[in-house]
């Protein structure tokens, strides 16, 4: 990707010399401005036209009498003294270029010494070329990694590439599992590199592995070689489990308050003491707690999660419980076994716990007091040892005030209290995120690799991401799906975003959030309801409509069933 930072030090340093307005263009997007520009696209912009068909800078003194400036709508009331287009090339090509606009002040100081003046810019100019150059080029290597690395995981057995040196330059997932990229380190000593061996026989934990090899010649020269595992080679029984750090590493964020849940996480995951994430929907909750699981000493124990407003209520209590046979109408044969049974000497993942009912709640608490539970229709106590980890959005002390949470439960879980902040809070999380996800999507749907214009990206962060981590996964997902373009600028956004005004749109924090907000009061439940309506009407009224509405939204086909409750929608 394109450092924008190492660009926007080179503008920065510039404009201490110079004050003026500076915007980098670069394949039709702009790439940096040193403040929001109207227009997304510079091509219909004659000074760019210009420089394209003269290729050479162009510049502009009192653009409001020069004849290039005339088609623009805002020539009249023009305060620009000078304009200045110098043009970057790649292969030849005009692939972009910096406009710099300076007012009265600052062209005067140009004017005292301008092919000085000219000279320095040029080399500005230049040197941000370089940089992007620099950027672009790196960027195709680390595509054409990637792509490597896609296709070899195609390959149903352990592959590994080799260069001239016998250096690995590239592996799949089932070389990994087979350990191939340690045991192929010695060949490094092999002298010279074109003696590599065709067939080898190497230990690994799991027993005796036989590789076949291909060796690469280039002008009789040679340039690389290629070892791969014969289908029966046994795999590591540790390694072909998920590892102990599979779900850390997807944990992407660099914001501090992130960055401390996650060294707390690592503390606190060696105990037994239960854990209350807290945090608005989308944040990460259900993430965290595989985290911590995984990172626990119940790694290889059952990890179970049930989402308590997901289910109906009188189905919850035989969900959580289990049942013994008989012990209603349609009750299976020989019983079953509840989610905390199955969670057995595992971790119990309970999410939004704020919405079980009072009833539901006074059992749990005796399974926490008691660690045994009676499955519905029994006459026995269970013994269970289970962690128990939960997880709720909902402001559970006013619950408490109200009568519909039990303090004596809240107290049970909260032991250890993990507060995840919203996205709008760790802006330096977004561009981060959506890049990860961006790569993610490109490679899981197999589609070209694709980056975001500095126009949608300035669009994307000041967001305020109601819907936080999971609507801008939704978000990246349905753009890498529907967007065929290399580049996403800021007209390609969804409407919901594109329209939205960042002060207006930030919701209010957890602790303040009202229970249940009156349908049409205020401009933004009306706007809320309206933007419900819209996509509905875009994607379909039926269920398969209100799947791809909620996911659009960031939220689950049960909130958008709330949704439309509370804004009383009514299907036509
Ligand atoms: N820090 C992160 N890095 C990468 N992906 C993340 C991160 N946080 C959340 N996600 C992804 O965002 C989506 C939503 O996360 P998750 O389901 O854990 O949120 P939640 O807080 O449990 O939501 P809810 O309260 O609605 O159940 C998931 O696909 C998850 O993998």
């Amino acid at each position: 990707m394109i450092n924008r930072t190492s660009i926007a030090g080179t503008v920065n340093h510039l404009l201490k010399l110079l004050p003026g307005h500076i915007t980098v263009w670069h394949r039709g997007a702009i790439l940096y401005a040193t403040e929001p520009n109207p227009s997304n696209s510079l091509n219909h912009w004659p000074i760019v036209q210009a420089a394209r068909e003269q290729h050479e800078a162009i510049l502009i003194s009192a653009p409001r009498q020069h004849q290039l400036c005339q088609e623009c709508p805002r020539c009249s009331d023009c305060s620009l003294a000078l304009e200045l287009f110098i043009p970057f090339r790649l292969n030849q090509q005009m692939s972009g270029g910096i406009c710099y606009q300076f007012t009265a002040t600052a062209a005067n100081l140009l004017q005292t010494n301008l092919n000085a003046w000219l000279e320095h810019l040029k080399d500005y100019t230049r040197h941000i070329e370089l940089l992007i150059e620099d950027a672009t080029k790196r960027h195709r290597e680390l595509l054409k990694t990637q792509q490597l690395t896609y296709l070899l995981n195609l390959v149903p057995e352990g592959v590994v590439l080799l260069d001239e040196h016998a250096n690995i330059t590239a592996y799949n997932e089932m070389a990994n599992l087979h350990e191939l990229t340690s045991l192929l380190q010695p060949l490094k000593h092999h002298n010279p590199a074109s003696e590599l061996p065709a067939t080898l026989s190497l230990p690994n934990s799991a027993g005796e592995i036989q590789l076949k090899g291909k060796s690469f010649y280039y002008n009789k020269r040679f340039i690389g070689a290629l070892y791969h595992t014969q289908k029966s080679a046994p795999l590591l029984k540790e390694k072909a489990k998920p590892s102990k750090q599979t779900i850390m590493p997807s944990i992407i964020g660099n914001n501090p308050a992130i960055q401390k849940i996650l060294d707390m996480i690592k503390q606190v995951a060696r105990s037994d003491s239960t854990i209350l994430l807290r945090g608005e929907s989308g944040t990460g909750k259900e993430l965290f707690a595989q985290a911590i699981h995984e990172l626990s000493p119940r790694a290889h124990k059952p990890f179970v999660a049930i989402n308590c407003a997901a289910i109906p209520e009188h189905l919850l209590e035989s969900e959580l419980f289990g049942y013994e046979e008989g012990s209603f109408t349609g009750a299976k044969k020989g019983g079953k076994p509840g989610k905390i049974e199955l969670a057995n000497h595992g971790t119990l993942f309970l999410d939004e716990v704020g919405d079980m009912p009072l009833a539901l709640q006074a059992k749990l608490l005796r399974v926490i007091q008691e660690k045994s539970i009676e499955r519905v229709g029994g006459s026995h106590p269970i013994p269970i040892n289970v962690r128990l980890v939960a997880a709720t959005h909902r402001n559970l002390e006013e619950m408490i005030g109200q009568g519909t949470f039990r303090e004596d439960l809240f107290f049970r879980l909260s032991v250890i209290p993990i507060f995840i902040p919203p996205l709008r809070q760790r802006p330096e999380d977004i561009e981060l995120l959506l890049n990860y996800f961006l790569r993610k999507y490109c490679i899981s749907l197999r589609k070209p690799f694709k980056i975001f214009s500095y126009g949608s990206l300035q669009r994307l962060m000041s967001y305020s991401w109601p819907g936080n981590i999971r609507e801008l996964e939704n978000m990246v997902e349905y753009l890498v799906n529907i967007h065929a373009q290399d580049v996403i600028n800021a007209e390609d956004l969804p409407l919901n975003i594109s329209r939205s005004s960042p002060a207006e749109e930030a919701p209010p924090t957890m602790r303040t959030m009202p229970l249940a907000a009156k349908p049409g009061h205020g401009s933004r439940s009306q706007r809320s309801r309206d933007e419900l309506i819209e996509l509905l009407n875009r994607y379909g009224w039926d269920t398969a409509g209100k799947r791809e509405t909620a996911a659009a939204l960031g939220i689950s086909l049960a909130t958008l069933y709330r949704r439309l409750h509370k804004y009383k929608i009514k299907e036509s």
